[in-house]
């Protein structure tokens, strides 16, 4: 009988990490803990800089400036086998030549497990990642579905206190993404000890797995929070943008509200000085058809410009004083006609003020 697969609990700590190729900073002064056994997902735009944390966490780019910490120990110039980290990659990185319970071994044998261990190990981590009935395979057997869990299994063999996942779901199609999707999440359940960084663009793997998501954007660090606390109070637009849908419109900060297009808003504007611009996020869903009092909520005035039927829900694009704003709102019975007039409404509360941005515009 083995040990389940448990690891010393280990966090992550970027302290100050910039990368930078050549003249390019890539990761920009990075500051970002992972606390031990917490699910972060790192999310952003290609390019962002995402790939690039993850493998300074790994030991595979080496920082110009900063540190990096796991489990209170500076790895900053240990080699990437020292570090206690399992990695599973997009396009799986599997040993072609190697049967399943090789490329599982691969890693134990590399760490000179004992001898009489790894069969054990690598029956254990092939039976977390259902895969126990494939041991005698060669990768070119397997879907690409299985093909990754070999690849999990491989990760979780040498019990690392840190996994590192790299758009690890992106090669596989929908369906098998989703089934995947709840392999993470049982797994997280199952190791609550292994700290997990998850690289992805993917805004709903990281909503849906995520108990932390940071969000990157150029290099930069942006916002990190809860998936709950960036959806419902972003703190930036490209925030707003980038996890979930958002109406970002344009407007003057006012006293107990905002001005849009000369049109004056009940929100709550915090500590926003009157007179100074800024973007107001409300989300699609949230805004609701018809005018309502003005004691209710904020009725916008305008053109239905897009209509779009979506199963159990519209989504209307309305053109609001030059603004496009979206309302997602369940299937109309009788949907207005384009060209309409149409009148839309939302909560002040459901309104959410961040720094102004250049361009406004919902985001699809
Ligand atoms: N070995 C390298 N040499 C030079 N530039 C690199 C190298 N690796 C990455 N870059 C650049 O660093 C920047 C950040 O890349 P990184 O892979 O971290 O982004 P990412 O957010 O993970 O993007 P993606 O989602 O496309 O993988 C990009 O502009 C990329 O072109």
């Amino acid at each position: 009988m083995t040990a389940p697969l448990t690891a010393p609990p280990s966090g992550i700590r970027f302290d100050g990490v910039q990368v930078a190729y050549g003249d390019t900073v890539v990761l920009d002064g990075l500051d970002l803990t992972v606390e031990p056994g917490e699910f972060m997902a790192l999310l952003g735009p290609s390019g962002s800089g995402k790939t690039t944390a993850l493998r300074a966490v790994g030991g595979f780019v080496t920082p110009r400036r900063g540190r990096i910490l796991i489990g209170g120990r500076d790895v900053t110039d240990l080699p990437p086998y020292r570090r206690g980290i399992g990695t599973v990659v997009q396009n799986y990185a599997l040993f072609p030549h190697m049967k399943v319970a090789d490329n599982v071994a691969f890693g134990l044998k590399a760490q000179k497990a004992p001898r009489e261990e790894i069969a054990p190990r690598v029956r254990e981590a092939l039976e977390m990642t259902g895969m126990a009935g494939y041991a005698d395979r060669h990768p070119r057997e397997l879907s690409g579905g299985q093909q990754q869990r070999v690849a999990l299994a491989r990760a979780l063999a040498i019990r690392p206190g840190v996994l590192l996942l790299d758009e690890p779901l992106s090669a596989l199609d929908a369906t098998l993404r989703s089934d995947m999707m709840g392999e993470l999440a049982r797994l997280h359940r199952e190791l609550p000890d292994v700290t997990i960084l998850y690289v992805t663009h993917d805004q709903v793997e990281a909503l849906t797995l995520a108990d932390r998501i940071a969000v990157m954007d150029a290099a930069r660090l942006q916002d990190c929070g809860t998936p709950q606390e960036l959806y419902r109070r972003p703190r930036t637009a490209f925030t707003a943008s980038f996890v979930g849908t958002a109406n970002l419109l344009p407007v003057t900060v006012a006293d107990g509200g905002v001005d849009l297009a000369g049109q004056r808003l009940t929100v709550p504007t915090g500590d926003a000085v009157p007179g100074a611009t800024a973007t107001l996020c409300v989300r699609p869903h949230l805004v609701g058809v018809g005018a309502v009092p003005a004691a209710d909520g904020n009725t916008l005035r305008g053109t239905l410009t897009g209509i779009q039927w979506r199963g159990a829900t519209h989504r209307l694009t309305a053109e609001i004083s030059g603004h496009r704003v979206l309302a997602d709102v369940r299937e109309l019975r009788e949907p207005p006609a384009l060209g309409a007039g149409i009148d839309l409404h939302f909560a002040p509360g459901d309104a959410v003020l961040v720094p102004a941005q250049l361009a406004g515009g919902a985001d699809v």
